[in-house]
């Protein structure tokens, strides 16, 4: 095949031009570039040949030993030789598409080329360096507020698999209108920094199929898609519509692939004609768009395989492109190596109109009022017999209309507030995060040693009680008395304080929206009206109790004293709070009881349901937390957020609504008759009444499922808000401790005491807590990476006292926890991520199946051999792999076993050799903020501790 040269990247044209009544899009061609990758030790020692010249930063070309073939050039916008090291690559092939996705321009990069020519090795460093300058520019442009969400995918053989959870089993693509292909239920992360982002993509590269090849011992079976979703808006914004958002692919295709040279059969050839198929729709693709600018519209088979389906958006539409052909420069792989430029070249020719996606909520809200409008306009025009009705409904729509605006203002309002909120968390945080992390006395504030005696949550069990290793103790105490700044404590205690103040207001809110409840139902049976009095009762008194939390003023000074005694007072509010918030709660319960009875037909009901319907903001858990959590104040704003919802609301209550306020206005032209029955009005003729009896009935149905609804949604407001105080409650009880402990040694004269220790007891004791530990971590299933990186760690060393004593803490606290949830219902844990006994089982299987995938590309098949006969896995048996993971650290009792586990956990990890080993420091306690919805408690994920 001869190839023509292509047009040199200079002279490729890169235009933005205005979209038709549109945003601006950009027209641009596809980024091309061409990297050839150095020959390999294989190649090299089966002599292979170079077959390729890069002769300029733009053209490659055949040598000309290549007997019968073109020796034409090809031109790309870039070729990089052998030498070219990845960061080269990105900086001129890929940066600065990858960083359009910060501006809200859609953006993929993708490796292309046949198996082992080096796509995974290229895509890897260009994600890390993306990564890197994303979080760079993150952090450079402070006045913008970014969000980044991760989600990942691999197609194998033509089946949609979600990384961040295997277990989902295959995903279906749907069109989505607006969005285009959409990836049901796929899973979506917020990546906070790197750290987390870099372990999510860890954990996806663990997750990803993998197999061995004549070609390369680590080739790729399926196609890998990471999306980096970045959402970004101005900080002091609170006009027009200003926020961005776009999506980041990076995508590592499987490699093309010649079943005669891959050697392949049985389930890799399987493999490798799926690979095959969806690369060569993909080469159709390519082909048909690049020609499709001169022959007008053609067919683009993008549905012929899911890879072109999902890139269908990089591949001719909104995103900017970049694809980096990767090649083998081996004599032997020139057929294929040509194919890949080939492709390349065709890739050159392919026009995408990228364009800036802006978030248009408020623009979407206009919109909608401007469809009402012209509704209401057409409706007022057609020759309607009862245009006095609709005129007073126009009207009444005018005033919604205002009533949206007002909505809408309100809601900027409480934007602004929650911002310079949040600006001010920040501001304290940064001040906090500006002490060095290594600096002894920010380092004591975070390890906590606690007196036993005032943390009834944190006691030591009897078997250690008994002994109260003073040596350990007196050193740990050491340790607080020199570094630990009083200061920092009560900066602790304050932000707690912050935050019960704002459980205090939320509280507040969701009794005002209580009330409007329970003031609904002021027409109910008998029984029913004497539970909502009660009700009304726990509800004042627990206002004055919240707000009495709330006014507690916090002093100026640090003494400590003062701090505890204040600390213990307030327990007693929360305590107060919690008790009064399980009567409402009973109340809410004996009230539901009495719904069905309320259910009756008169006119007053009508309305109660009606006003019921329009004023009560929880309809559904969605709808609920943003309101309730806002800070606004509650009586007006819940009348306007309700008009506003209404605008939002299923079909369903729309039909429900308007109807209500069609008979509502007829009721308000005409007063009802006195004992009317139905309740409707009386200038409605007889013939009528049938069917309106069955819409009361009706009514009467979806009231009652709604008013259900709604308290239900009240009730596990309130549980949630229980479970909160009882967090809150617990760090607060860790900083008494730590508060009481440094009084302890403030006062404590006995320095002396404190002296050096024997080696030898410290030796005794450091055996006993690991034994204590080593058991408390089979008990409690925590994850085995978790154990072996302690267990590596800390091997007795005297500075290891600390540690040992928080780990043996954490988990004594931890076995209790479980043991008191249990296996509670999910509705009390939320989900959150190992928090039950169930959910730390299946956290630790997950790692140990992610672990078993490590074992073939960590171990040597010699190693492995002998693993499997020392670790009793019979040969020839099912997933030998996984089941020698299983049987790592399942004897708690066995100190071998515990060592060996260790040794082979901690090769599969990367431990050993790793240079970013990880320090003792990471084993610290920290307190989570309790606006982080992770269980503070939980341990780091597996994926933190992996080293990828
Ligand atoms: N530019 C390069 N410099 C040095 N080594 C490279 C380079 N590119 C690839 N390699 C090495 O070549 C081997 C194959 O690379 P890689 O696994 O990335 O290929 P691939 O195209 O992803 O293969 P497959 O399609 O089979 O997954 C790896 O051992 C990798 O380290």
């Amino acid at each position: 095949m001869i190839r023509t040269p292509s047009t040199p990247a200079s002279k490729i044209a890169r235009t933005p031009v205005s979209t038709p009544g549109g945003q601006k899009s950009r027209e641009e061609k596809i980024f091309v570039t061409v990297r050839v990758r150095p020959l390999s030790q294989k190649e090299q020692a089966l002599k292979d040949q170079v077959a390729w010249d890069c002769r300029d930063e733009h053209t490659i070309f055949p040598k000309s030993n290549n007997q019968d073939r073109s020796c034409a050039p090809y031109c790309f916008d870039r070729v990089f030789d052998p030498s070219c090291v990845t960061q080269k690559v990105y900086d001129e092939g890929a940066r600065d598409v990858a960083l359009s996705a910060l501006t809200g321009i859609n953006a993929t990069i993708f490796a292309y080329g046949q198996t082992s020519s080096g796509k995974t090795f290229t895509m890897r460093g260009i994600t890390e360096n993306a990564v890197k300058d994303i979080f760079e520019h993150i952090r450079s442009t402070p006045e913008r507020e970014f969000v980044l969400k991760f989600s990942a995918l691999e197609i194998y053989n033509e089946t949609v698999i979600d990384l961040l959870n295997r277990d989902s089993g295959p995903l279906r693509l749907l069109d989505d209108p607006e969005k285009g292909i959409i990836v049901e239920k796929q899973v979506e992360e917020v990546a906070k920094d790197s750290h987390r982002l870099k372990s999510l993509i860890g954990i996806c590269e663990a997750q990803r199929q993998v197999g061995e090849t004549a070609l390369n011992d680590t080739s790729s079976r399926s196609h890998q898609i990471i999306k980096l979703t970045v959402e970004s808006s101005l900080r002091e914004h609170s006009g027009a519509v200003k926020s961005y958002i776009a999506s980041l692919n990076l995508v590592d295709l499987a490699g093309s692939e010649k079943a005669s040279q891959t050697n392949v059969d049985g389930m890799r050839l399987k493999e490798g004609s799926h690979i095959n198929r969806s690369l060569l729709t993909l080469m159709t693709v390519i082909r048909k768009l690049s020609v499709g600018k001169r022959s007008g519209h053609i067919h683009i088979p993008y549905r012929d395989s899911k890879l072109t389906r999902i890139l269908q958006p990089s591949l001719g539409g909104n995103s900017r492109t970049a694809i980096i052909c990767t090649m083998s420069p081996a004599l032997s792989h020139i057929e294929q190596s040509r194919n890949t430029l080939s492709f390349a070249t065709s890739a050159k020719e392919v026009t995408n109109s990228a364009k800036v996606n802006m978030v248009v909520a408020e623009k979407q809200l206009v919109r909608q009022l401007q469809n009402q409008v012209a509704r209401l306009e057409a409706e007022r025009r057609s020759p309607e017999p009862s245009s006095l009705c609709l005129k007073s409904q126009l009207r009444k729509k005018d005033m919604e209309i205002q009533q949206m605006k007002l909505a809408m203002e309100e809601l900027k309002r409480q934007r602004d507030r929650a911002q310079s909120e949040l600006d001010l968390e920040r501001k304290l945080s940064k001040k906090q995060k500006g002490v060095n992390p290594f600096d002894s006395s920010q380092r004591a504030v975070r390890c906590l040693s606690f007196s036993t005696e005032n943390c009834p949550d944190m006691r030591t069990p009897s078997s250690l009680r008994g002994k109260k290793n003073k040596v350990g103790r007196n050193a740990i105490m050491r340790r607080s008395i020199t570094s630990t700044d009083p200061t920092m404590l009560v900066h602790e205690i304050r932000k707690l304080e912050h935050r019960q103040k704002q459980l205090g207001e939320e509280a507040n809110r969701a009794l005002e929206v209580l009330h409007q409840e329970v003031a609904s139902h002021r027409f109910g049976s008998q029984d029913a009206a004497q539970t909502v009095a009660k009700l009304l009762a726990e509800i004042k008194d627990m206002r004055v109790v919240s707000s009495i939390s709330e006014e507690m003023e916090v002093g100026g000074n640090t003494n400590l004293k003062d701090e505890i005694t204040r600390l213990n007072s307030q327990g007693n509010s929360i305590a107060s709070l919690e008790e009064k918030l399980e009567n409402v709660q009973k109340s809410i319960d004996k009230l539901m009881m009495h719904l069905p009875t309320n259910m009756e037909t008169s006119e007053s009901k009508n309305h109660s349901w009606k006003k019921k319907m329009l004023s009560f903001p929880l309809r559904n858990s969605t709808n609920r937390s943003p309101i309730i959590r806002s800070p606004c104040s509650p009586t007006p704003s819940s009348t306007n957020v309700t008009d506003f919802e209404k605008e939002n609301k299923s079909p369903q209550n729309d039909d429900f609504v308007s109807h209500c306020n069609t008979l509502h206005n007829t009721c308000e032209a005409t007063p009802p008759k006195s004992g009317g029955g139905n309740g409707i009005s009386s200038t409605e003729g007889t013939p009528a009444r049938q069917p309106k009896s069955v819409n009361v009935k009706k009514m009467q149905e979806m009231f009652k499922n709604a008013a259900e609804e709604n308290i239900r949604s009240i009730r596990t407001y309130v549980t949630e808000l229980k479970e909160r105080v009882a967090k809150l409650q617990y760090q607060k009880q860790l900083l008494v401790c730590q508060v009481l402990e440094l009084e302890e040694n403030d006062s404590s004269a006995c320095e002396t005491e404190l002296q050096e220790q024997s080696p030898l007891s410290w030796h005794l004791l450091f055996e006993e807590q690991r034994k204590q530990i080593i058991m408390l971590w089979h008990l409690c299933h925590v994850s085995i990476v978790h154990r072996t990186q302690f267990y590596m760690l800390f091997r007795g060393d005297p500075d290891d006292q600390m540690y040992m004593e928080v780990e043996l803490r954490r988990l004594i606290w931890l076995e209790q926890q479980l043991a008191e949830v249990g296996n509670a219902s999910p509705a009390l844990l939320g989900d959150e991520p190992a928090s039950s006994v169930t959910s730390s089982i299946r956290a630790l299987k997950q790692e140990r199946e992610q672990l078993s995938k490590r074992v073939t590309s960590r171990l040597t098949s010699q190693e492995l051999e002998m693993l499997y006969i020392k670790w009793d896995v019979p040969p020839g048996g099912k997933q030998r792999r996984l089941q020698l993971v299983n049987k790592l650290w399942t004897d708690p009792h066995n100190m071998h076993h515990i060592q060996d586990s260790a040794e082979v956990v901690a090769k599969l990890v990367g431990f050993c050799e790793s240079k970013d080993r990880p320090s003792k420091e990471m084993f610290q306690l920290n307190f989570v903020s309790l606006s982080d919805k992770k269980s503070w408690m939980g341990w780091n994920l597996i994926s933190n501790l992996l080293h990828f």
